[in-house]
């Protein structure tokens, strides 16, 4: 049994307007208790055992149609949703109409979908006038949505595995045919409902192409959603990925999503963010992004060490000792203490040491 007692608490009734937040706890016997907090009242619950969903919340309104629809789609080809694929379908045509707003798309727009199953989001997709290439891995469902669309040339139907796709180069070709006589650097966009194993691949892979893409709206695990904007170095799943996340791009939690949305329904709520990505000028400045993520990575290999110690196959103590210093932190600094910011100036102060050495 689910019970959900919901309030809505809009920021103007605060005196001092905080950001507001959704807080959600999971009781014994099914029993889910959600509640609207300030955000610092929020941070310290996850602290907890409770956790912020998000700043507003799509539940199930979805209308017989959208799930009958979608059954039907299955059946035609006698199917059953694949787990391992992540085959948790949309069965709330309200999610995929927000998230398309999301993307903010003009006729004409290139959209990669990443896994379009059934077609339910391609659909909205094609009413907005999108060009889509759409990713799908299951062969089945490739056939499916292939075939959903083939009325239309707006979409192009991809049989292949998102996580060994070479999506740089098949983007930029189509980008190249597409915008050949246009004189401004057009970019894409991407859109997925995305299966919620393959998360940290996805976002690894496409953040850092900010030269193709402009912005990336996923559909993920609430959870995931929550960790991957929040790289403030108090949270407790403060890790690389919230580093890389924040500097390739700029993310934003923009609602949750109810898993009573899906067919079938998956064990826990999701949460849709964006993300709009930096071209390569705008990154922090670092001389090579690849040689500061060896940094960080490295730094938090061992996240409750002391950086002197954690970096030494890289640098010796005592330089990572003086660099800490020369930027103004503690030289006992651990991984989880230092920002975004202040790892850049580590980095930068560890690359000028090495380069004045030889
Ligand atoms: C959560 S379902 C979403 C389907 C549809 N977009 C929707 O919203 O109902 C995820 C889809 O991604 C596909 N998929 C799973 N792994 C994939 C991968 N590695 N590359 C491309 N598609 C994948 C699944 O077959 C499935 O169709």
């Amino acid at each position: 049994m689910s019970i959900c007692l919901g309030l809505r608490v809009q920021s103007h009734f605060y005196t001092q307007r905080p950001k507001t937040e959704w807080g959600s706890k999971s009781l014994h016997f099914g029993l889910e208790i959600r509640f609207i907090v300030p955000c610092e009242v929020a941070r310290d619950f996850r602290k907890g055992r409770v956790r912020r969903i998000g700043v507003d919340v799509i539940r199930a309104e979805r209308s017989e149609d959208d799930i009958h629809s979608t059954l039907r789609a299955l059946q035609s080809r006698n199917r059953q949703p694949k787990r391992w694929l992540g085959q948790h379908y949309m069965v709330n045509e309200q999610v995929n109409s927000a998230m398309v707003q999301l993307v903010g798309i003009q006729p004409g727009d290139l959209i990669l979908e990443i896994g379009p199953g059934t077609g339910s989001l391609t659909k909205f997709l094609v009413e907005a006038g999108a060009h889509i290439i759409a990713v799908e891995k299951d062969r089945d469902m490739a056939a499916l949505v292939a075939e959903r669309f083939a009325h239309t040339d707006q979409v192009e139907v991809v049989h292949e595995d998102f996580v060994k796709w070479s999506v740089s180069s098949q983007i930029n070709e189509a980008l190249e045919q597409r915008y050949r006589a246009s004189t401004t650097l057009k970019r894409a966009k991407v859109i997925a409902n995305l299966p919620f194993n393959i998360t940290t691949q996805v976002v690894k892979k496409l953040l850092p192409l900010g030269n193709t893409f402009s912005h990336v709206v996923l559909l993920l695990q609430d959870e995931a959603a929550i960790r991957l904007v929040d790289a403030s170095p108090d949270c407790n799943e403060y890790r690389p990925i919230s580093l890389l996340v924040n500097f390739f791009s700029v993310p934003e939690y923009r609602f949750s999503v109810g898993r009573d949305s899906f067919f079938p329904q998956p064990r826990v709520d999701a949460g849709v963010v964006s993300f709009a990505l930096k071209r390569t000028s705008e990154y922090p400045p670092v001389a090579s992004p690849k040689a500061f993520f060896t940094l960080v990575n490295s730094a938090f290999t061992r996240k409750r060490k002391m950086l002197r110690n954690s970096l030494q196959h890289l640098h010796s103590s005592e330089s990572v000792q003086s660099a800490l210093s020369s930027v103004g932190l503690p030289e006992t600094s651990r991984p989880d203490e230092l920002t975004l910011d202040q790892f850049v100036a580590l980095h930068n102060a560890l690359t000028a040491n090495c380069s004045s050495s030889i």
